[in-house]
């Protein structure tokens, strides 16, 4: 061996052969000198005794780790996994940790902790209580089942913590059984679960509700009708009374309780766990938010459980609408941003002529019960309905009342809104669902409107010649075309009601009213004197329960809530109906609105005699205002047309001296002539001159 160290550093370059032979040489030679000193001697046979102590024990531990895989199962769990809370609460559960003698001390609610010996509770003062929480500790020992020895150590490595579990068996079915016990105890324990950030081990379901699908609206109103957030332990206060929250119920508390927005809170719905998360979206300079969604984790892998949850708040949402009318509104963007709920009209409060509402209803029962009819004779099923008539007559009340009673929602489009054209308006019909009502309202500003009713006497000027009337741009950006494609489109063939409201019906072009796109044209009119009749008797009832010892019977509205009370009003039912009669007979037949009669009658709530004695003075003040208002009017007409007039004589004033300036013929006839191409043309120079004007006719 020496010989081959001495033959490779031979061949190095530096030393030659000899060289080399005589450094080894007295290095051995150095080694033996120093050999014959007892402390050296005594150093290498420390170093070599220390050597077969160490690959003693190295094999030892090698050897006993090998027999203990014969006797011992290991399993370990890491935090962030789902099987490592089961281990763990179980763990707490059977107070493996109790014997422990290092605690970390935490301060906690402890009626929330599932080893309660571990907390120092019993204060019922509402201040945390003390915790003992185990901290990393020396491995315990377990006696499981009263049948086997599992060794359990806790390692914590850059935060999250490992456990692990060595079970002192060969079978690994003890290991098998410790795991099912300790999920399936998870599985029905009442202790929140952990917040999950991230499902590591992508077992979880995560279902995510977008604010701008109709399905976030359901589950928003679901969590909050079921109360079931009300374990949430963040919370926003908040003075706004449709934010999603606790005091609903009781309308006097000002504040509500919101789970706060961006954080996870836990809830057991039905026996399960689930994680709710509320993200905000962003307010833009419009004020409208969008970009929020609600984000559910269920502690499940079964997808039947996230439909089974979606159904619920779907049939919930369908049932709390039944005694609301939901109303989808645009954005300026023509995009559905967001719902309102009211109160649901009901039917019987519609005053209107005989037969005209129930025809209304049975015909659109009709339409939504024949879809299979409708399929097979091949035609689109799409109805649409154009009520048309004067303002105030009760055009959207019916549509609301018959929301109400289909329980359908109603996506609102007005066309005059800003940022609905074509394009838009195509977009927000394909997003509506099947079954819906449409409800297009004054369609008629998509059409060029006029200044002035066409009755009106034509305004004249100076001269005494009619001004032309000025015409007025449509309200909308909408066009007949792209109507008319709207209301014909395919997607619209899925069993839509479209009502359609107008005030203006000679205005509207024919292509848009034919049957097959307005089906059913109703006209609502100004009160006759059945409606008036009928309008009187909504306002007093006759109540026969409200009739006590001080008089025979008494009518009318009453309300003991008003403090003071309001006086009762002693009326017979004949009498009642007598006051009727003659409130009806005092009032003109199709001259006022149902709306302006609504307006009376509420300053005489509680009055039916003194509504009737002040009808005649009432109508002489609409008189008088309605007068005031169209001499108003034709002044505003008298002044714009005067306007108009001085504007176009300046405009002439300005033609004729610019065509002073080039020679041109201005408008009016008036000829001018560059003087200076005449006396070209003559052969002639006028120096003073310039231009010469000759105005003819
Ligand atoms: N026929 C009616 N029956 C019951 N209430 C009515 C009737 N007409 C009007 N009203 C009442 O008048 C108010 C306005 O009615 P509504 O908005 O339905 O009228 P409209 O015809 O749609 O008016 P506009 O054409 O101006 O939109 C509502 O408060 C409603 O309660």
């Amino acid at each position: 061996m020496p010989g081959t160290v001495v033959a490779a550093v031979q061949r190095l370059p530096l030393l030659s052969g000899e060289s080399w032979k005589r450094l080894i040489r007295a290095l051995v030679l150095l080694f033996k000198r120093s050999l014959e000193n007892p402390q050296v001697a005594e150093l290498f046979r420390f170093i070599f005794l220390g050597t077969i102590v160490e690959t003693s024990r190295v094999i030892g531990v090698k050897m006993v780790s090998f027999v203990n895989s014969f006797f011992l199962v290991k399993a370990s769990f890491k935090q962030g996994e789902l099987s490592y809370e089961w281990v763990s609460a179980y763990l707490e559960q059977h107070k493996v940790w109790n014997k422990s003698r290092t605690f970390r001390v935490i301060a906690r609610n402890g009626r929330n902790i599932t080893n309660r010996d571990m907390a120092l509770a019993g204060n019922e003062d509402g201040y945390p209580d003390p915790v003992y929480e185990p901290s990393v500790s020396e491995p315990e020992l377990f006696w499981w089942r009263g049948r086997h020895w599992i060794t359990i150590s806790k390692d914590e490595k850059e935060g999250a913590s490992t456990l692990t579990l060595q079970v002192w068996s060969r079978n690994r079915s003890v290991l098998d059984e410790f795991i099912k016990e300790a999920r399936e105890q998870y599985k029905t324990s009442q202790t929140p679960p952990p917040r999950i950030d991230y499902d590591w081990s992508q077992s979880l379901i995560v279902a995510h509700f977008n604010q701008a699908d109709f399905s976030y609206d359901w589950v928003l109103d679901y969590l909050q009708s079921e109360n079931v957030m009300a374990d949430a332990n963040e919370f926003t206060v908040s003075t706004k009374q449709n934010d999603v929250g606790w005091n609903r119920e009781d309308p006097n508390q000002l504040v509500r309780y919101v789970p706060s927005s961006n954080t996870k809170q836990r809830l057991c719905w039905r026996g399960n766990w689930m994680q709710v998360e509320f993200v905000i979206g962003y307010e833009d300079s419009n004020g409208r938010t969008s970009g929020g969604s609600i984000n559910i984790t269920l502690h499940s892998t079964d997808r039947t459980l996230l439909t089974t949850f979606i159904d619920a708040a779907r049939v919930h949402y369908t049932q709390a609408s039944i005694s609301r009318v939901t109303v989808h509104l645009t954005d300026n963007y023509g995009s559905w941003a967001r719902a309102v709920t009211k109160n649901r009209r009901a039917f019987s409060t519609l005053i209107l002529p005989t037969g005209v509402k129930e025809t209304l209803l049975a015909d659109a029962k009709e339409f939504l019960a024949s879809e299979e009819w409708y399929t097979f004779a091949g035609v689109p099923h799409r109805r649409g309905y154009l009520l048309y008539g004067e303002p105030g007559t009760g055009k959207s009340s019916t549509i609301h009342a018959i929301a109400g009673e289909l329980g359908l929602e109603i996506y609102f489009i007005s066309l005059a809104a800003p940022g609905i054209d074509d394009y838009t308006l195509g977009r927000l019909i394909r997003d509506t669902p099947s079954r819906c009502i449409l409800l297009i309202e004054d369609i008629d500003c998509a059409f060029p409107s006029r200044e002035e009713d066409e009755d009106e006497e034509p305004l004249l000027d100076s001269k005494g010649n009619p001004i032309p009337r000025e015409p007025v741009p449509p309200r909308s950006q909408v066009t007949l075309a792209g109507l008319l494609n709207v209301l014909d489109s395919v997607a619209s063939e899925e069993g839509r009601l479209t009502f359609a409201t107008t005030n203006h019906i000679e205005a509207l072009d024919p292509a848009l009213i034919r049957p097959g796109r307005m089906d059913l044209k109703i006209q609502y009119g100004l009160a006759t004197t059945e409606q008036l009749e009928q309008m009187f008797d909504r306002f007093y009832p006759y109540n026969a329960e409200l009739a006590d010892d001080a008089g025979p019977a008494i009518g009318c509205y009453y309300d003991s809530s008003v403090a003071p009370p309001l006086p009762r009003v002693r009326l017979s039912a004949e009498a009642l109906l007598s006051l009727g009669t003659q409130f009806a007979a005092a009032v003109p037949p199709s001259r006022y609105s149902i709306a302006q009669l609504q307006g009376y009658l509420l300053s005489w709530k509680n009055d039916p005699q003194a509504a009737l004695a002040g009808v005649g003075g009432w109508m002489e003040r609409q008189q008088r205002e309605k007068q005031e208002i169209e001499e108003m009017k034709k002044r505003r007409r008298r002044e714009a047309a005067a306007r108009r007039e001085a504007e176009e004589r300046l405009e002439r004033e300005e033609e004729r001296r610019a065509a002073r300036g080039s020679g041109q013929a201005s408008e009016d006839g008036e000829v001018v002539v560059d003087s200076k191409k005449k006396e070209e043309d003559s052969g002639q120079t006028s120096p003073g001159l310039g231009v010469q004007e000759i105005v003819t006719g």
